[in-house]
């Protein structure tokens, strides 16, 4: 997939175009691009996904994003769509008076656009669906998508994860959630209580679950397993030791050896409990072997 940082960018050629902030590619979002790949056969031009980076809440609202832009350029492309344009949403662009954006999107040539129905842009969000007919008749304008009666949404998601809740999360997404960083240094107690863990460094503003979960682990295939292990996660502060920050830990189940620098994506699979306080380190130790059967319960068919 190509990706662009701005519209002018893009080759002078015809396109159809959906708009939206994206976050976390969910089912919503595929739905979308679904109508908007249907489009791009009908007119035989490429489709086009205009984003913008970070997502629009994450500067307005301060809330943290489900997908940095790496991850939501791997998903856009997964799901077929032909090239990005994912433009650096800042305070000034946000302030722009909506002509300015109607403006760029102009310089995309589209012959379709596809939003949802609840989409507005510029300043004090003034442009609607109405304005975005001025730049094609033809604008497909789709309501609010729902599973089981429940309406698909970034914020919902968000909801769930911090309540730990990755069924809730993984039912709207359409795939488990997934955070990726890169393993550094802890306090080094893990081993000393037979359960070592890789401390996992995700960018900052990504959101993570809370909690205690079953997972699955994507990691480089030299470290064996086909790169894939089966583990256990802790996303939380530690109470037990006195932790303040928030820390992502994993144990790899059957794993050992160094894992420090490697690159690391976790699959969310199932919520096993939420953090707890333990009197003291032996009592973490044995609630963490029951963890693991657990764990090792609800994965046995997983590859
Ligand atoms: C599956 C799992 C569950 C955990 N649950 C808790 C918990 O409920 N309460 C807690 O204080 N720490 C919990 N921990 C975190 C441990 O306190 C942490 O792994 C330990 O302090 C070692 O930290 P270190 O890797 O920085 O040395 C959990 C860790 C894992 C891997
Ligand atoms: N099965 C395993 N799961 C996770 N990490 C492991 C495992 N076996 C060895 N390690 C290594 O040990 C480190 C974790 O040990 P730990 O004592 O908890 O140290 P730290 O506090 O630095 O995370 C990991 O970063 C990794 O390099």
């Amino acid at each position: 997939m190509k990706t662009y940082v701005s519209p002018t960018q893009r080759p002078d050629t015809e396109t159809v175009v959906a708009i939206g902030s994206f976050d976390g590619v969910h089912l919503g979002h595929q739905a979308l691009i679904a109508q908007l790949r249907a489009k791009a056969r009908q007119y035989r031009v490429p489709c086009v996904v205009y984003t913008f980076d970070p997502p629009t809440r994450v500067l307005t609202q301060g809330v943290e994003f489900l997908s940095t832009l790496p991850e939501k350029l791997d998903l856009l492309t997964r799901y077929g769509v032909d090239e990005t344009v994912a433009v650096p949403f800042t305070p000034e662009f946000a302030s722009r008076p909506k002509e300015a954006f109607l403006d760029d999107l102009r310089t995309l040539r589209p012959r379709a656009l596809v939003v949802g129905e609840d989409f507005h842009f510029g300043r004090g969000r003034a442009g609607g669906v109405v304005d975005l007919r001025s730049v094609t008749p033809e604008v497909v304008a789709l309501p609010m998508h729902q599973v089981s009666g429940e309406d698909i949404k970034s914020t919902r998601i968000r909801e769930y994860l911090r309540v730990g809740d990755v069924d809730g999360a993984g039912r709207l997404l359409g795939r488990h959630y997934d955070a990726q960083g890169v393993v550094v240094q802890g306090d080094q107690l893990g081993r000393t209580i037979g359960w070592p863990t890789a401390n996992i460094q995700v960018p900052d503003g990504k959101a993570l679950p809370m909690g205690v979960f079953a997972v699955v682990a994507i990691a480089d295939p030299a470290l064996g397993h086909d790169g894939r292990w089966h583990g256990m996660a802790n996303v939380g502060y530690r109470p037990t030791v006195n932790g303040t920050a928030r820390r992502f830990e994993v144990h790899l189940f059957d794993f050992s050896g160094d894992l420090y620098g490697q690159e690391i994506q976790i699959k969310f699979f199932a919520h096993l409990r939420g953090e707890q306080k333990f009197a003291g380190l032996d009592a973490l130790k044995a609630q963490l072997q029951l963890d693991a059967e657990q764990a090792r319960a609800l994965l046995w068919d997983v590859r």
